[in-house]
């Protein structure tokens, strides 16, 4: 997408040095434009777990760059074994990690070990272009449930409410995001679409990213408390949710930042259409109950006892919001079971969130087992 008239993705090789990767430190955003340089393995797995680089696909592709420049030092199968465990270990819940770092091995372990180093930035490289193409087919499907609702409703209202918690933005994928996709594509042809902006506590990826996103691409939107929601949709306020994730299982259950699942509860309530956008490297096909199996990073309570801030003079700032003596505990995600899920918007369509409706549309999938 484009930052001030320029179009960026969110992780790109550098065009002069094969081995420089760069991607925005996104703890810097939306006061400062910090262009990050990745050279090493290392580099690779502190961005990720300090959130430098954050959202289930970006991290996944990242931590593509991360394996191939840990053998473009030493490539060994003990190597890529040791530093696929390593970047693995960076964070638990987004399957997108491990799907990107067992892509990787899968492609490069039958390799002579001379030539693994430039198959994996290559490798690397068709994740990106990938993931790219995946989140435009994921908008233009996700548009269609846009363009439905408006034709539905534009005798009645002036605009189509939308609803999203976290940030599966552009800035959360390699370019044009998940669940935001749709809501640039239905802006763009012209369809009046306001989006609700859950601000996402503690780390306020929706009061930081999403709000940053949507005013640079000129969309609509208000900034809300995250507890705000379920009263905007008991008053009419809220025609669709859309929202990222980080894992489905499956059956269709969804694992995506903590209180998504308060949201689609809710949306139940309040017969508000909550639909999950994510690209099919975000299924997990060897889960079945969300709840019980799916991995809840747990972060540290400093997360939610301080905020991160500018000060009036624009300097960066971190405070604390509670007594000194309060800790904090921090899980990071929950699990959005399939019957509160109106759907699933993939790159191959639209689908019921179970698993017959995964099955339509992934039948190759369908027959392995569980683990
Ligand atoms: C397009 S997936 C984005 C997904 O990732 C976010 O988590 P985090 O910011 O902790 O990486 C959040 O769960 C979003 O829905």
């Amino acid at each position: 997408m484009k930052i001030n008239g320029t179009p960026y993705r969110s992780v790109w090789r550098d065009a002069q040095d094969p081995r420089l990767v760069h991607i925005f430190d996104q703890t810097k955003l939306p006061w400062t434009l910090d262009i990050l340089d990745l050279r090493d393995v290392e580099a690779v797995a502190h961005a990720i777990r300090t959130m430098q680089v954050r959202g289930a696909p970006l991290i996944g592709a990242v931590a593509a760059y991360g394996l191939a420049f840990a053998l473009d030092d030493d490539a060994s199968d003990a190597s890529l074994e040791k530093n696929a465990a390593f970047l693995h270990e960076t964070r638990p819940t987004a399957i997108n990690l491990r799907w990107a770092l067992e892509r990787m091995v899968a492609h490069l372990s039958p390799l002579p070990t001379h030539e693994r180093a430039e198959a994996a930035y290559r490798e690397a490289d068709a994740i990106c272009d990938e993931d790219v193409k995946v989140n435009e087919a994921i908008g233009r499907h996700g548009l269609e449930l846009i363009r439905a609702l408006w034709a539905e409703r534009r005798l009645v209202q002036d605009r189509i409410n939308i609803l999203t918690h976290c940030n599966a933005g552009w800035i959360a994928t390699v370019d044009w995001g998940t669940a935001l996709a749709p809501i640039y594509m239905a802006h763009d042809e012209g369809i009046p679409v306001h989006v609700w902006v859950d601000e996402t506590r503690p780390r306020n990826q929706g009061a930081l990213l999403t709000a940053w996103e949507l005013g640079a691409h000129g969309v609509p939107h208000t900034l809300i408390a995250d507890n705000a929601g379920g009263h905007l949709m008991q008053h009419g306020e809220v025609d669709l949710i859309i929202v990222g994730t980080d894992r489905v299982t499956r059956q269709g259950d969804v694992a995506n930042k903590i209180g998504t699942y308060l949201k689609a509860l809710a949306a139940h309530d309040n017969q508000v259409p909550f639909w999950v956008a994510l690209p099919s490297s975000t299924i997990d096909w060897r889960v079945t109950d969300g709840v019980k199996e799916i991995p809840i990073e747990e972060r540290s309570g400093d997360e939610v006892t301080h905020v991160h801030g500018v000060d009036e003079q624009g300097h960066p700032a971190r405070i604390r919001v509670t007594p000194y003596e309060t800790k904090g505990a921090n899980p990071a995600f929950d699990v959005t079971p399939a019957r509160l899920v109106t759907g699933l918007i993939t790159e191959r369509g639209l689908c019921d969130a179970s698993a017959d409706g995964l099955q339509t549309l992934f039948p190759e999938q369908a027959e392995q087992p569980a683990s």
